[in-house]
């Protein structure tokens, strides 16, 4: 039987969530019932002399600039400043198993039902059971519970792959890009669709940082979150660009990524000015960056996510250094932030992933 109905576990000790922000963090209140036991890692952004009020009863540490400035050095220069990307630096410092990360202006939805989403319990669920990116099962989660895998699927795939990923949803306010703001401006999300579906292998995703969960020691060096915001010709691409580095690399080491519940209520429309000045050039660039994910493809050798990630930094240089030079400012990027993870990981960096590479191809 692939669904279970044992409680799903607060793993509060085991799970970190990162917020990013350059406001103060009210929208807690609202979550404090399904965060508090947790601790929390604020990534303060902007103006570091700034004071961010975190509301009382809360287990935080929090970073700022001139914190980040101090712990990495020259290493830095690979986290972004005034972007939300900076968020990753949290993934970095964290000691624990499993990250969340959500917007502060994201609150929490409520089901069809009526009843308040605990977002985090839903992750925690999506992480501790397996994925299906092998074979698709058609009644969605076989794991979940009133579901399995229906007739025809193969039972040599039914014990899944470990999952790495746990991409929720928002209502109200989408994550559309600017040119779709603009023409669709009052749009907003009301469809719950009570689904979590694996995105198969071989599959690219846009993942949205706003809700997300991933199982940090299986996959956390491959969320960095790339070079955004101040001095950078693009903005807003900091999690698609994760995403399609982290995809690639579950594909690699056979773990799985899934989408769809949990919802969360997004509740600001950022100006969709200011977000097509960030994302012009995105937009055309990412007509030849899907292309070059898609031909990815990692040498055996490449066992752990670090090897991985440093693989795929060279190809970036190699194949999108002559799209434009910022691609070689990212690779090198990329490979600063391998050095400080495995500086501040230094346990971590020695494991190799255990994990099978899937059924044989
Ligand atoms: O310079 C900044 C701006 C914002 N933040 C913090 O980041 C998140 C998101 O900010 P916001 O909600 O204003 O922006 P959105 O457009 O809704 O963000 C989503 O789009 C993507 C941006 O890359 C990403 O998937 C989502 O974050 C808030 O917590 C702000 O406080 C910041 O740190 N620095
Ligand atoms: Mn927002």
């Amino acid at each position: 039987m692939a669904s279970s109905v044992s409680p799903t576990p607060l793993l509060k000790d085991e799970l970190d969530i990162v917020i990013p922000t350059i406001r103060n963090l009210d929208f807690l209140e609202m979550w404090r019932p399904f965060f508090q036991p947790y601790h929390l890692i604020i990534v303060q952004d902007g103006d570091p002399s700034k004071k961010i009020n975190v509301p009382e009863g809360f287990d935080y540490e929090l970073y700022n600039r001139n914190d980040i400035n101090r712990i990495l050095g020259p290493k830095a220069s690979c986290i972004s400043f005034k972007d939300s990307a900076c968020r990753c630096f949290g993934y970095m410092v964290s000691k624990k198993k499993y990250i969340y990360t959500i917007d502060d202006d994201c609150f929490v939805a409520k089901d069809p039902s009526g009843k308040e989403i605990n977002a985090l319990q839903q992750h925690i669920k999506n992480l501790l059971s397996p994925s299906t990116p092998y074979f698709f099962n058609t009644l969605y989660d076989p794991y979940a519970e009133g579901a399995d895998f229906v007739r025809g699927y193969p039972f040599s795939l039914r014990e899944g792959a470990p999952t790495a990923v746990s991409h929720g949803l928002w209502l109200n306010i989408p994550d559309y890009d600017a040119p779709t703001q603009l023409v669709k401006p009052r749009e907003r999300n009301t469809r719950y669709v009570d689904a979590v579906l694996t995105i198969p292998k071989g599959t690219l995703f846009p993942m949205c940082g706003m809700n997300l969960a991933f199982d940090r020691e299986l996959i956390g060096p491959a969320m960095y979150f790339g070079l955004m915001g101040d001095g950078q010709p693009i903005g807003r691409y900091d999690d698609m660009w994760a995403g399609w580095c982290t995809k690639v690399i579950c594909d690699h080491l056979g773990l799985g990524v899934k989408t769809g519940l949990p919802y969360i209520w997004h509740s600001k429309a950022s100006n969709p000015f200011v977000n097509l000045k960030k994302e012009y050039k995105g937009i055309f660039w990412q007509e030849e960056l899907i292309p070059f994910f898609q031909s990815v493809s990692l040498p055996k050798d490449c066992t752990s996510v670090q090897k991985c990630y440093i693989e795929l930094s060279k190809q970036v240089k190699e194949k999108l250094g002559k799209v434009d030079d910022y691609f070689n400012k990212l690779a090198d990027a990329m490979v600063t932030w391998i050095e400080a993870w495995d500086e501040l990981n230094p346990s971590a960096a020695k494991s190799e992933a255990a994990l099978p590479n899937g059924p044989a191809k």
